[in-house]
């Protein structure tokens, strides 16, 4: 009869090589669940777990095994699955994340929806701190609005990322619902002053006209909720959103008060380093022409000459330089696609100034 020491020893040698294949195999599942986590795709895949145990059963030479094997498979799946949801949610969790504003702003609102609730946020007071911040180790990314389908460009952020050397890494847009806000028991003839961002202002034009009322701009929408709050006067009100009046414990007065129903801000996320992924068809650059005839023109002519879509264009003056103009484009496009290369490599070598802001995802 076969010594039980010497089975046992044979399956110690077995088992520590399954130990190191299994640990292979999980650190390429790691990779699955990256891959996965950046495309939006779900962890479970049932066809390629049907179509795998089919395979594996099929190299069984002892065919009594099968579902041994099988149940080893879905057992080895399960665990994978587990491991893939950690690395996913540990992702997350690892994501901090810096606004401008205060809890409740419209930034925060964009920045958890982008980065999923579990993200930490920090905020800071001015759109320049938000750049400033990146600087910090534990800090990975920003989150700023770019423009308003209302009243246009924030021009202090583009003049900000020609500043800085970081990258546009992602965007997305945000439905606007402004509100009126103030201390319980306040009404709507008592107010006499309001507090907001001046954007929020123009956008509310037509709400706030008319109506004798002072208007106070200010940092952020959630930080003037904040400060209304703090006041405890029944003549003080606020423009910001439904979770700013929450967070502040402020009673809306007058709900969706924007001009426009189809109120919608773009934010920009921005990062320390340019992230490339054949998911990104998105590109942004700044540049600015010399002032000679024909030059903007021959710029532009460049993306229909290499059928790239432009989908904006904005400008900002060159301070010292009157009537001279930075121009910032945002086209569709991959940075690896030879189209995009051949355009971006012609205006950099036309342009007085040109800076790479991005490629990242429509
Ligand atoms: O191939 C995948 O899509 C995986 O996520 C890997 C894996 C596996 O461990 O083999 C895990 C979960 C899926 O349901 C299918 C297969």
């Amino acid at each position: 009869m076969t010594d039980l020491k010497e089975l046992r020893g044979k399956i110690d040698d077995i088992d520590r090589k399954i130990v190191e294949l299994f640990q292979e195999r999980m650190e390429i599942v790691s990779g699955v669940a990256k891959y996965k986590k950046e495309k939006g795709l779900p962890v479970l895949n049932s066809i390629r777990e049907g179509e795998l145990i089919e395979k594996n059963i099929n190299y069984l030479k002892n065919k009594e095994l099968t579902p041994y094997l099988k149940e080893f498979y879905i057992k080895l799946m399960d665990l994978s699955k587990d491991y893939q949801r950690l690395q996913i949610d540990k992702a997350k969790e690892g994501i901090n994340v810096c606004f401008q504003g205060t809890t409740g702003s419209y930034s925060q609102e964009a920045l958890f929806e982008y980065f999923g609730s579990d993200a930490t946020s920090y905020p800071v007071k001015e759109f320049e701190d938000v750049f400033k911040k990146l600087k910090d180790d534990n800090i990975s990314y920003g989150v700023l609005p770019i423009e308003n389908s209302s009243t246009g460009a924030i021009n202090e952020v583009y003049d900000l990322l020609r500043k800085y050397g970081l990258y546009i890494v992602g965007n997305m847009t945000l439905k606007i619902n402004h509100n009126l806000m103030a201390i319980e028991g306040a009404k709507l003839e008592d107010i006499k002053t309001v507090y907001s961002h001046p954007q929020a202002f123009k956008q509310c034009s037509e709400f706030l006209k008319d109506k004798g009322l002072e208007l106070i701009g200010y940092h952020n929408t959630a930080v003037s909720a904040e400060l209304v709050s703090e006041k405890k006067d029944k003549t003080m009100a606020a423009i910001g959103s439904k979770k700013a009046a929450e967070v502040n414990n402020l009673k809306i007065i007058k709900n969706n008060i924007n001009n426009d129903d189809s109120n919608y801000t773009r934010f920009i996320i921005i990062g320390k380093t340019l992230e490339t992924s054949d998911i990104n068809d998105a590109i942004s650059i700044v540049f600015s022409s010399p002032n000679k005839v024909g030059a903007l023109y021959d710029s532009l002519g460049i993306f229909k000459k290499n059928n790239l879509n432009m989908i904006r264009i904005e400008s900002r003056p060159v301070v010292g330089k009157p009537w001279e103009y930075f121009f910032y484009i945002d086209f569709e496009g991959d940075i690896n696609n030879e189209h995009v290369k051949e355009a971006i490599d012609y205006i950099q070598n036309n342009s007085s100034y040109f800076k790479f802001l991005g490629n990242y995802k429509k």
